[in-house]
């Protein structure tokens, strides 16, 4: 059944900036049309996305008489994109949405919000919850496992050649090529319908997680089976306005995170486990993001509720259903 979902100019949603740490953040702001609302909720998108990426979560959010700020994250959209990558660094972005949070909600709710993330927009509010608590009212990740600090500084080509080689695209992403060769509307059309699931004529991807783009299929590529035209176009427009230096740039924050989160791993355990109740929503058949990924990450958790989804790593998307459901199961009622 059809889920609805935000059109790019939908009159559900305000349009506001905000100046954040020197750089102007734009958000989406969607308050329920029933007065007083329960609560507010505020959700972080992934790569390659944009604030417009949680279109089938902000209506059924509204419903339940929750207030919603989703942000384009920093390098994207109508969002300010610094070329240095430092200034992508998680516990950086934590205080951003800390100050986001505090400037729409003020003292309402104790001043706390309940965070939600897809993709890189989850491995973010997982780091939220444990540099900024105590605005975090509640934290749920779709598809992105939790990941402590770690006391011992491992190279990410070392990480994928030893544990993680579903992430060996995640090499080139860090390096110069993508950015030098999808640059301008025809390229980024290509590589958006090529991320989104499109295939060659003969059914290939131009994508996968061992090699990462294939530059010699970009432009066989066929529309995206997850996106209507009008809303690739949208996406097209949005990042044809920074191009993808900033986004790529959270490629490459393995070291600065590290350096920053250290003191936090060697506090150990207490300081390392997430005390707010939490919830994780993982993807079935998502290539990056498998749900075997999310098995053992319970010890680090207070409170964790796990949940999955028949989807690709589109789930929000794809099994929108699915995932506003869950998150309804859960945090609905603690909110209420
Ligand atoms: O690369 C990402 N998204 C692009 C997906 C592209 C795709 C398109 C179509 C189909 C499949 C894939 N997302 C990142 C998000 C952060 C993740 O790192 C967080 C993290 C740690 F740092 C440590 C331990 C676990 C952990 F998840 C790594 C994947």
């Amino acid at each position: 059944q059809s889920v609805d979902k935000l059109t790019p100019d939908d009159p559900r949603v305000e349009h506001h900036t905000l100046e954040i740490r020197g750089y102007n953040w734009h958000y989406l702001l969607a308050n329920p049309t029933s007065g007083k609302p329960t609560g507010t909720v505020l959700l972080v998108h992934g790569w390659p996305d944009l604030a417009f990426g949680w279109r089938y979560q902000v209506p059924a959010l509204l419903a339940l008489n929750m207030r919603v700020i989703v942000p384009d994250m920093l390098g994207y959209g109508r969002t300010d994109a610094p070329d240095d990558v430092a200034e992508y660094a998680q516990k950086k972005l934590a205080s951003d949405l800390a100050a986001l949070a505090a400037h729409v909600v003020g003292t309402d709710d104790g001043g706390q919000v309940v965070l939600g993330g897809h993709d890189w927009g989850g491995a973010i509010v997982w780091r939220t919850a444990l540099w900024r608590p105590e605005f975090v009212r509640a934290v749920f990740s779709v598809c992105t496992p939790y990941g402590p600090p770690r006391d011992q500084w491992v190279p990410p080509e070392v990480m994928v050649e030893t544990v993680l080689p579903n992430f060996r695209y995640q090499l080139q992403l860090a390096g110069p090529d993508v950015e030098a060769q999808i640059v301008g509307p025809v390229k980024l059309r290509q590589f958006l319908n090529t991320l989104f699931l499109g295939r060659t004529p003969d059914g290939q991807p131009g994508f996968n997680t061992k090699d990462g783009l294939l530059f010699d299929r970009l432009e066989s590529i066929g529309p995206s089976p997850v996106l209507s035209p009008e809303e690739v176009e949208f996406y097209v427009a949005e990042y044809a306005r920074h191009g993808l230096h900033g986004p790529l740039n959270y490629y490459r924050t393995h070291r600065v995170n590290f350096d920053d989160e250290l003191e936090l791993a060697q506090q150990g355990a207490e300081r390392t486990r997430i005390k707010v109740p939490s919830m994780i929503v993982t993807a079935s058949r998502d290539g990056a993001l498998p749900p075997s990924m999310a098995a053992n990450m319970d010890r680090h958790f207070e409170s964790l509720v796990k949940r999955e989804v028949d989807a690709t790593h589109w789930a929000l998307w794809e099994a929108a259903g699915d995932v506003n459901k869950t998150y309804f199961q859960v945090f609905a009622e603690s909110v209420a």
